[in-house]
């Protein structure tokens, strides 16, 4: 029985076709010289206040429907990087979550936070189109991938400047995830063939991931509580998508997010000093 996952990424082949079929690879791969090099996300993620907030431009998704019209991302990147966001996530897939890369060469225009692109990575063409479109990061979900093409495009990302988050939703994901030691590895609490969201994937799968390692927590913060959640469990960063597009004062809320976590740090902090 094909789940949600294999039905998105069937999609993902037909329209990446397409677009290989009006530029092939060549043509693509010329573009890359004209493109500025990829901003390294990482200092700014290591060096957050209270943890680092990925905001999500997110039109739609399999499991809500229509979420916000967003009718000018760059816009919607200004006031994220505003209320500071140390990155930006751009979907661009299509057919479910109404995303395209002139979303992302928008966001791009727009913004210098760096950025990822988000999408269903499942051919290299697709890591050269982000990198052309001015994406610093690519997702590449583990679920999606044998090993083989996991550590290709890993590669490849790594070649382009790039930087990966590899995306996780269980344990043996995780050891797949860590065998390639990426920079960031998200564990997501949305099971992305049944669509069920359980915030216990994240809390227990984060501090199995090693320190020199950020873990981001995906999916399912609905307010600053799920963001402190996060936080103690071991989150570097928070990768916020439904909650942030929804919200009339995404630059407050992302503020919130922060506060939230600081406040986890310093409690922890408090009690590590025996006050
Ligand atoms: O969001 C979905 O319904 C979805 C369905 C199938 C595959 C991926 C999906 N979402 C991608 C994401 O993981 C989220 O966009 C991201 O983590 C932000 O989640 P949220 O804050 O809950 O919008």
């Amino acid at each position: 029985m094909p789940t949600v996952l294999d039905g998105i990424i069937s999609g993902v082949r037909e329209d990446l076709g397409r677009r290989r079929a009006a530029l092939p690879v060549g043509a693509l791969e010329s573009r890359l010289s004209e493109v500025a090099p990829a901003l390294d996300p990482m200092p700014g993620i290591r060096s957050a206040e209270g943890v680092a907030v990925i905001a999500e431009v997110k039109r739609s998704s399999p499991s809500k429907g229509a979420l916000a019209d967003i009718p000018e991302p760059g816009l919607l990147a200004r006031s994220y990087a505003a209320g500071g966001a140390s990155a930006i996530s751009v979907l661009t897939e299509e057919r479910r979550f109404s995303g395209s890369l002139a979303d992302l060469d928008e966001v791009r225009a727009a913004v210098r936070t760096p950025l990822l692109r988000k999408d269903f990575m499942v051919d290299p063409y697709q890591v050269t189109e982000a990198r052309v479109h001015g994406a610093d990061l690519v997702l590449l979900i583990v679920a999606a991938l044998d090993d083989a093409l996991l550590r290709d495009l890993s590669d490849q990302a790594r070649e382009l400047g790039m930087t990966t988050l590899v995306e996780v939703h269980d344990a043996a994901e995780l050891d797949r995830a860590l065998a390639l030691d990426p920079a960031l590895v998200g564990v997501n609490a949305r099971n992305l063939k049944t669509l069920e969201v359980d915030p216990r994937t994240v809390t227990d799968l984060l501090p199995r991931i090693p320190d020199h390692i950020v873990g981001v927590a995906e999916s399912g913060v609905g307010g600053p509580a799920d963001v402190a959640r996060y936080v103690r469990a071991g989150a570097g960063a928070v990768l916020v998508g439904e909650a942030l597009v929804k919200d009339g004062a995404p630059e407050t809320a992302i503020r919130a997010f922060i506060d939230a976590a600081s406040e986890v740090r310093a409690a922890a902090r408090a009690g590590a000093a025996g006050e």
